[in-house]
């Protein structure tokens, strides 16, 4: 039996302090290898959190959390994280921001040129290897994000919010985009958003949070095949996952609603 790439037993985090927060509760899930996770939930709701805790960058309060079949105390190997913002060094040309989780590791960086190159090429970037991040636009700078936390081939992707400072159009084309790359690359991934289409669009599995504390709602698995076109957003498959999530946001909110009153 294969190893769960991401395996979660009732974790739970809370936050120091007196007023710390709670922010995950029970969380149980068991994500195969080589699946695409998308992580939806209301703002404040832990996604964030829990990539956080997987990527080893905060303590579980209780519970138990593996990677890779070992429990996570401290950033494990073989992942590559991308966020909202890019966080490439303005200093560095592109290649040079590509090579930088390589020359970090202390690994030898002429063995991982060619692999640079291909990731370049992958995502349209090539022409742009000695530019400055400065002279991308935002799409670009994040694929530019995206190929440098691919370049020391993680089995494990973290990726936070990554276009959500995107225009709507440039956030299609890289949704688009990350999924083509992906698979080819056919890493696990955990992706997190706000947005229900795009959690379906790029999702295998979408994991439904609820309001704080982030507790598990659903996991829905959406069986829609390979490569999606964008306009499978405009059919009665993909809208039936659409509607039935935002059934259970609405469900939510009213609880909150109840809860208030
Ligand atoms: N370092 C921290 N110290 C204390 N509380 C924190 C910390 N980071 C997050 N929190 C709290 O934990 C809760 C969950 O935050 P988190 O950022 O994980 O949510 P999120 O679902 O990613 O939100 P958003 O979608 O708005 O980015 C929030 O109430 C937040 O205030």
């Amino acid at each position: 039996m294969s190893v769960a790439a991401v395996s979660a037993r009732r974790v739970q985090k809370q936050y120091p302090g007196a007023r710390g927060v709670l922010a995950l509760d029970g969380i149980n899930i068991d994500i195969p290898e080589g699946q695409f996770v998308s992580i939806l939930g209301p703002s404040g709701c832990g996604k964030s959190t829990f990539l956080r805790c997987v990527a080893g960058l905060e303590e579980i309060t209780s519970g138990d959390l593996e990677v890779g079949g070992r429990p996570v105390s401290g950033p494990p190997d073989g992942i590559g994280m991308v966020f909202q913002r890019d966080a490439l060094l303005e200093w560095r040309t592109i290649r040079k921001n590509l090579l930088l989780p390589v020359e970090f590791a202390k690994k030898p960086v002429a063995n991982y040129q060619a692999k640079v190159d291909h990731l370049l090429d992958l995502t349209g970037l090539r022409d742009f290897e000695q530019s400055y991040p400065r002279e991308l636009s935002g799409g670009m700078r994040q694929r530019a994000a995206i190929c440098r936390a691919l370049v020391d081939d993680p089995s494990l992707l973290l990726m936070d919010e990554p276009f959500g400072a995107l225009d709507a159009f440039t956030r299609d084309q890289m949704n688009f985009e990350l999924q083509r790359i992906w698979m080819e690359t056919r890493n696990t991934v955990l992706f997190v958003t706000h947005g229900i289409s795009e959690a379906v669009f790029l999702g295998d599995i979408v994991m439904v949070l609820s309001p704080r504390p982030g507790r598990l709602v659903e996991v829905i698995e959406v069986d829609l095949p390979r490569p999606r076109p964008l306009s499978v957003r405009e059919t009665p498959e993909f809208g039936k996952y659409v509607s039935h999530i935002r059934g259970l946001f609405d469900n939510m909110d009213a609880g909150t609603e109840k809860r208030k009153a």
